[in-house]
């Protein structure tokens, strides 16, 4: 089984918001996908309808062909990691990863001490008891070592500190060559995960913005530098996500295929034509009016 996930049309209202508006995308077996949008963009709630926890209002989502929606078929398979409340949580961690080996079938508990060991967490502390970074790196630990075929990270990374998120990175992309699965990370850390990712999907009031590999997605932006006017006429007709101006020498941020003519003809003219980051794209994309 590939567990390929296919989005048709979806729809999710809460009442009459319209939450998520006419979605439709295919998660391939085996690939990273980066799911980004702004605060309120339609993120957690398209994760949780990949998770079985909502239901689609119309349209179609299936994984491995079926409705996931509270499916026993297939909810094994899907695995949701959040950040979670876990104030009342007097189990210790070791206990509580006992008892995700219980439920979890591809869970790997072997790999889950190894980790608990890398990222340094106390087997025996109530899970109350651990600091917030702790607990984060307790819900990445449960994402990666349940080996679920689709396996969704929702913001987990959050409390992590920054060489812990290296850690956690690094762990992501080894365990993707060890044993390949549909991974999910929905983020805001932008810049410095944007290297893990495959694919990028990109959400924005609700709808889907951007659906394209990362590679394709990124070189679509270029940035367009050097004397005002031959810059204003140089990208007269193409899509300006930024300008900046000091004195003479103007830079263009542009989003759109340029082709090699293209760029050639702007080196000729003197400009110095240079890519963008996906954080860069991601703030001028969804940026308000
Ligand atoms: N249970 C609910 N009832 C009503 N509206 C909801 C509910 N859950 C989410 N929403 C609304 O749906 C929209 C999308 O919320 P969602 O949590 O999916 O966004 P997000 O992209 O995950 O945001 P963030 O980055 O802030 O976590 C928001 O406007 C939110 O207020």
């Amino acid at each position: 089984m590939n567990f390929n996930v296919i989005a048709k049309n979806v729809n999710l209202k809460f009442n009459e918001f319209e939450a998520l508006k006419d979605i439709s995308f295919n998660l391939e077996y085996g690939k990273t996908y980066g799911l980004l949008g702004r605060n309120g963009a339609g993120k957690t709630s398209l994760l949780s309808l990949l998770a079985s926890y909502r239901e689609v209002t119309s349209g179609s989502l299936t994984v491995e062909g079926e409705n996931p929606f509270e499916n026993r078929n297939i909810m094994p398979h899907v695995g949701f990691v959040y950040e979670t409340d876990y104030s009342d949580e007097d189990e210790t961690v070791e206990k509580y990863f006992k008892f995700a080996e219980r439920y979890r079938p591809y869970f790997d508990m072997s790999y889950a001490v190894e980790l608990l060991n890398r990222f340094k967490l106390p087997l025996d502390k109530p899970i109350h008891k651990l600091s917030s970074g702790k607990q984060s790196a307790l819900n990445a630990i449960l994402g990666l070592a349940s080996r679920t075929p689709v396996t969704i990270l929702d913001e987990v990374y959050l409390a992590m500190d920054a060489p812990t998120r290296e850690l956690f990175y690094k762990e992501v992309i080894e365990e993707q060559a060890r044993n390949p699965r549909t991974m999910i990370l929905s983020t805001h850390l932008v810049s410095e995960m944007e290297y893990l990712f495959d694919h990028v999907l990109l959400l924005h009031d609700g709808k889907l913005l951007v659906d394209e590999p990362y590679d394709e997605f990124v070189s679509r932006g270029s940035s367009v530098t050097g004397s005002s006017k031959t810059v204003d006429t140089f990208v007269d007709g193409m899509q300006q996500l930024k300008t900046q101006q000091l004195g003479d020498t103007k830079s263009v941020m542009v989003y759109g295929e340029m082709s090699e003519g293209k760029v050639l003809e702007g080196q000729r003219l003197g400009l110095e034509i240079g890519p963008v980051s996906l954080q860069e794209l991601f703030i001028h994309l969804t940026e308000e009016e």
